[in-house]
């Protein structure tokens, strides 16, 4: 069969790793493929000490990739919503198929590539945007196809579950930790998507969409990032039996679906509280195969370049197969109308910290406050002050409770005379 030829846009963490990754193991790629992958052309506008590009033609012009008439695959790994967006779009007006590692792409305009990419019969493939080298787009797509999905729940940021594993696990300074992240790789370019859980929300709008076959919404997502995790919080979580994770949650419920990236507590015991470091994982649950869970690197060079590449394959096998339909995200004319929740309306179990001036009798305050609301405790710890002039704490776990009625409890304990500061609240999941 004929060559694929493709060009990659990007040469960057992601762009070098998969020009490394084509040339490396083309032997490989060139058999699974059914025949053979070239890298045309390569636009970028810095140099990759990482990569050696040999006799490949180097431009820093996106267009002069996207205008050539040998590429039949477009590659596009530099990010953001501005050129990347043109690449995606004037690749697909040139009749190219395109694959992407642009979550934040993917999520605020997918529905705009993906009209375009039908109407010219290509495809835009994006298994790199979800959870680096985890198959997970395939697998909810193809492996659980014959599923009713009920819920989702991940880590899907790498540089977030970075940061809160070296600040468990060494104590170490949350700055520090993201120098390192970035220095790595791993962070997008602007980290505050990172740390504020803006590429979580990203992610997870992508998996919901394609989960239960709802329209990417991710304006309707709510985000909360682990910028506010404090040492104190890591360690009185452990105390509990807990790990804090930065997760992404979507459940369907019967009113509609939850879509919410915050810092979560889950039970140490469940195999997602030990996943660390760089490493993603994705537990999804179907109604027919139950509980399935998915782990692996989530950020980095070599993992997204792995999820990259493997879009390539699979293009390069269909792309010219007689009758074979571009595939694109969902199919539009069977999106699923759907309500998301918002915030005020979803469930969850609460751990609250409160610090408080003298404890006589706020703990009997504070009890009232939340039994007034339907709240109930389900355990307790007291921390005296470590010193004369610190404050004491009181430590909650509650039960399950409507986040409104929370959040009217929660002003009013802030309302109590020896009540010092906010409240902190993280919210609690026992993930089955
Ligand atoms: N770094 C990671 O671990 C992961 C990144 N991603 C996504 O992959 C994409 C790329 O990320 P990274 O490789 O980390 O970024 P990067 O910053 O390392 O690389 C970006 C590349 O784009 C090039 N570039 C920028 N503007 C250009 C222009 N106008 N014309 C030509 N080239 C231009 C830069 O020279 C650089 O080579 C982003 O969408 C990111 O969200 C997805 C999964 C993991
Ligand atoms: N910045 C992202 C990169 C992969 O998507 C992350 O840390 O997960
Ligand atoms: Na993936």
């Amino acid at each position: 069969m004929k060559p694929v030829k493709v060009g990659i846009c990007g040469l960057g963490t992601v762009g070098g790793g998969t020009f490394n990754v084509l040339s490396k193991n083309a032997n490989d790629i060139a058999r699974r493929a059914g025949r053979e992958i070239i890298i045309a052309q390569v636009a970028t506008r810095h140099p990759n000490p990482n990569v050696d590009t040999g006799d490949v033609a180097v431009t820093d012009n996106v267009m002069d990739v996207i205008n050539n008439p040998e590429i039949d695959i477009v590659i596009e790994l530099i990010g953001g919503y501005t050129i990347a967006k043109e690449v995606v779009l004037g690749a697909i007006a040139n009749g190219k198929h395109v694959v992407t590692a642009n979550k934040a792409l993917i999520a605020v305009h997918g529905a705009e590539i993906f009209a375009a990419a039908e109407a010219k019969g290509v495809s835009v493939m994006y298994e790199a945007a979800v959870a680096g080298g985890i198959p997970i787009i395939k697998a909810i797509r193809e492996g659980l196809a014959a599923n009713r999905i009920n819920w989702l729940a991940g880590i899907i940021n790498g540089t977030g579950n970075f940061i809160l594993t070296e600040m468990r696990d060494k104590g170490r300074d949350f700055a520090d930790v993201l120098k390192e992240a970035q220095e790595l790789g791993y962070a997008e370019a602007d980290p505050t998507f990172d740390v504020e859980g803006i590429d979580a929300a990203h992610k997870l709008t992508i998996l919901a969409s394609i989960a239960y076959g709802i329209p990417l919404q991710f304006e309707r997502c709510y985000t909360e990032g682990i910028s506010k995790i404090t040492q104190e919080d890591v360690e009185y979580a452990d105390e509990l039996g807990y790990r804090i994770k930065h997760l992404g949650i979507s459940r369907r419920g019967e009113n509609g679906i939850d879509l919410r990236v915050h810092p979560t507590m889950i039970p140490v015991a469940r195999p997602i509280a030990k996943v660390d470091g760089v490493l993603n994982a994705v537990m999804v649950n179907g109604d027919a195969v139950g509980d399935t869970l998915y782990v692996g690197a989530g950020a980095g060079a070599g993992p997204t370049a792995s999820a990259v590449v493997a879009d390539v394959i699979d293009l390069a096998r269909t792309m010219d197969a007689p009758a074979t339909a571009a595939v694109n995200h969902l199919a539009f004319d069977t999106i699923e109308k759907t309500y998301v929740l918002p915030i005020e309306d979803v469930e969850t179990a609460y751990y609250l910290r409160i610090q408080v001036q003298d404890k006589t009798g706020v703990l009997a305050s504070v009890a009232t406050i939340l039994s007034e609301r339907g709240i109930n405790i389900e355990a307790i710890i007291q921390k005296e002050p470590k010193a004369e002039d610190d404050v004491a704490q009181i430590i909650l776990l509650t039960h399950r409770i409507v986040e409104r009625d929370m959040n009217a409890a929660i002003l009013a304990i802030e309302s109590l005379p020896s009540t010092v500061g906010e409240v902190t609240r993280i919210r609690v999941e026992q993930l089955d």
